[in-house]
C-alpha cells in the first residue's frame, strides 16, 4: 500500500519541477562542502559511493552464511548457543510427551499453560514479542517464572516468517499452542490495525510456516467467546451462528476460525480453536476489568460499571485460569496429527472448535462486590450506560461438547477464583498490601 502511494506521489510531481530544483540544491551543498572540507568530493559521486558501500554491506550481512545471530524486532536470535537453548527448552523430558511451540508465552494464559506443560515433562519453547499493550514489567516477570521452570522464551513476532522457519528448522514441534494475539475488546476502537496485524496477518503467517513444516504440527489456538457477538440465544453453543460480531476484536477472531478452516481443508493441518470466556486469575491482564477495578478500589478511585438499557445488568461467564489451562492441555492431548507434509495434504485432518467457559454468568456489579469483600475496601461505583465500544451484554457458555470430548470440567467459581487473584495481587504489588484493609498476619497464616 505505502509503496503504491509513494509511486503515485512521485508520478504526480511535474518532471520540470524535478529537473529544475534538484541541481540547484546539489550545487549549493557541493559548494559548501568544497569550501569547508578539504577532502570534499562532488555530492553526486559521494552519494553514489555511499549507496554502493551500503548495498555491499547489506548484501554481505544478509547473504553470508556466517552471519548469525540475526535481528528481529531489534532483538538477536540465531547462532549455535541460541539453537542449543531452543532445542533444550523444546526437548521432551518424559515420554510420551509433546514438543510444543507456545506463541504469546509471556502472556497470561501462555505463561500458565507453558509452566503446566513443562512440569509434566513436555518440551516447551515460548515465543513472545513483549509488546507494550500493557505493562511490560509484568510480562518480564512472567518470563522470569517461565525461565525458572526451564522454558526459554524467544523474543520475536509471529509475523517474522524467517524466525518461525528457523524455529521449525531447529525443532520438529509436534504441537503449536497459538495464544499470541492482540487482546482486548474495547482497545480495537483506538488501534484497529494492531488486531489485523496480529490476529489475521500473524495467524496466516504462522499457518503458512506450519503447513510447510515437515512434520506438520497439530495446532491449538485461542479464539474467543466474543465471536457469538450479538447473539441472544443462551447459552452459546458451538453450533450457533457467529456472524454478528460486535467488535473488530471479535471479527478478527471469527476471521481466524475461517482461516483455520481453509488451512485444514487445503493443507491437512489439524486445528483446534478454543473459545475462551473472560479468563481471569493470578498473573492476569491489567487491561481487564477485574484487574483494574482491583487497582482502583485499592486507590479509592471511582470505577465505572456498565449497565445495559433499562438498567439491565451486564454479565460475563468469568472463567478461572486453572480451568482454562486444563482445557488447553486436554485439547493438545486429544489433537490428532496433521495429515499433510511439505505443504501437501495427504488426507482429511481434524478441525475442532470448543467453548471453554464456566457456565455460570455473573453480573459485573457482583464481581465488584466479591472484590470489595476480598480487599476489605468499599468501591466507589459509578454506573454508566454501556458505551458503543464493542462490548456485548451477556456471555454464557454451553460447555457440553468440551466436557464430552476433552473431559473439560471447570471447578472454580468466581468467589474462589477472585480470592486467589486478590491474594496474588497483594503479594505481587507490595504497595497494594498497605492500601487493603486486610490483617496480613491473619492472611499469611491462612495461606
Ligand atoms: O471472552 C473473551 O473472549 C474476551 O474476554 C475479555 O473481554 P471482556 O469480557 O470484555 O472482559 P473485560 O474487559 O474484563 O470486561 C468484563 C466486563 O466488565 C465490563 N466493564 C469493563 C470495563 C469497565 O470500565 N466497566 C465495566 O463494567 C465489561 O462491559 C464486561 O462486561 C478479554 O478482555 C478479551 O480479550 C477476550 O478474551
Amino acid at each position: 500500500m505505502s509503496q503504491l502511494k509513494t509511486i503515485s506521489i512521485l508520478d504526480n510531481i511535474p518532471s520540470s519541477t524535478q529537473s529544475k530544483s534538484k541541481p540547484e540544491k546539489l550545487s549549493y551543498y557541493t559548494h559548501r562542502c568544497r569550501s569547508n572540507f578539504p577532502f570534499a568530493i562532488p555530492i553526486s559521486k559521494f552519494s553514489l559511493s555511499c549507496i554502493l558501500f551500503l548495498s555491499l554491506l547489506l548484501f554481505y550481512t544478509f547473504k553470508s552464511p556466517s552471519s548469525p545471530p540475526r535481528r528481529s524486532l531489534a532483538v538477536d536470535w540465531g547462532g549455535a548457543a541460541w539453537e542449543r537453548r531452543v532445542r533444550s527448552s523444546a526437548r521432551v523430558r518424559s515420554r510420551p510427551g509433546h514438543s510444543v511451540l507456545v506463541t504469546g508465552a509471556a502472556g497470561f494464559v501462555g505463561m500458565h499453560v507453558s509452566i503446566a506443560l513443562k512440569r509434566r515433562g513436555d518440551g516447551v519453547l515460548g515465543l513472545d514479542n513483549f509488546n507494550g499493550y500493557y505493562d511490560q514489567t509484568l510480562k518480564r516477570a512472567r518470563q522470569g517464572m517461565l525461565e525458572r521452570t526451564g522454558v526459554f522464551v524467544v523474543e520475536g513476532d509471529i509475523n517474522d516468517k524467517e524466525l518461525l522457519k528457523k524455529l521449525f528448522d531447529v525443532v520438529s514441534f509436534t504441537h503449536v499452542l497459538h495464544l499470541a494475539a492482540q487482546a482486548g475488546v474495547r482497545y480495537a476502537i483506538q488501534n484497529p490495525s494492531s488486531y489485523v496485524h496480529s490476529n489475521i496477518a500473524g495467524f496466516v503467517n504462522l499457518l503458512e510456516v506450519c503447513k510447510s513444516a515437515n512434520p506438520q504440527p497439530a495446532i491449538v489456538w485461542a479464539s474467543s467467546s466474543s465471536v457469538y457477538g450479538l447473539n441472544s440465544k443462551l447459552p452459546f453453543s458451538e453450533k450457533d451462528r457467529t456472524d454478528n460480531p460486535a467488535s473488530l476484536y471479535a471479527a478478527t477472531k471469527k476471521a481466524g476460525e475461517e482461516i483455520a478452516h481453509t488451512y485444514n481443508h487445503i493443507y491437512g493441518l489439524s486445528i483446534t480453536g478454543l473459545r475462551f470466556f473472560t479468563v481471569y486469575g493470578p498473573w492476569g491482564r491489567p487491561d481487564m476489568a477485574y484487574y483494574f477495578f482491583t487497582k482502583d478500589i485499592l486507590n479509592r478511585r471511582p470505577i465505572t460499571i456498565f449497565e445495559a438499557p433499562g438498567h439491565g445488568s451486564v454479565a460475563r461467564d468469568f472463567t478461572f485460569i486453572d480451568d482454562v489451562v486444563k482445557g488447553c492441555i486436554a485439547a493438545l492431548d486429544t489433537a490428532k496429527k496433521s495429515t499433510g507434509s511439505g505443504g501437501k495434504k495427504k488426507g482429511p485432518a481434524q478441525l475442532r472448535i470448543y467453548n471453554l467457559g464456566n457456565t455460570s454468568p455473573v453480573p459485573v456489579s457482583d464481581l465488584v462486590s466479591i472484590l470489595e469483600k476480598h480487599l476489605k475496601v468499599k468501591a466507589i461505583r459509578k454506573v454508566q450506560p454501556m458505551p458503543r465500544n464493542g462490548d456485548v451484554r451477556f456471555t454464557h457458555a454451553n460447555i457440553s461438547l468440551a466436557q464430552k470430548e476433552l473431559g473439560y470440567k471447570p471447578t472454580t467459581d468466581l468467589e474462589a477464583g477472585l480470592k486467589k487473584f486478590v491474594r496474588w495481587y497483594l503479594s505481587y504489588y507490595p504497595d497494594a498490601k498497605k492500601k487493603s484493609a486486610w490483617d496480613f498476619e491473619v492472611l499469611d497464616c491462612i495461606s
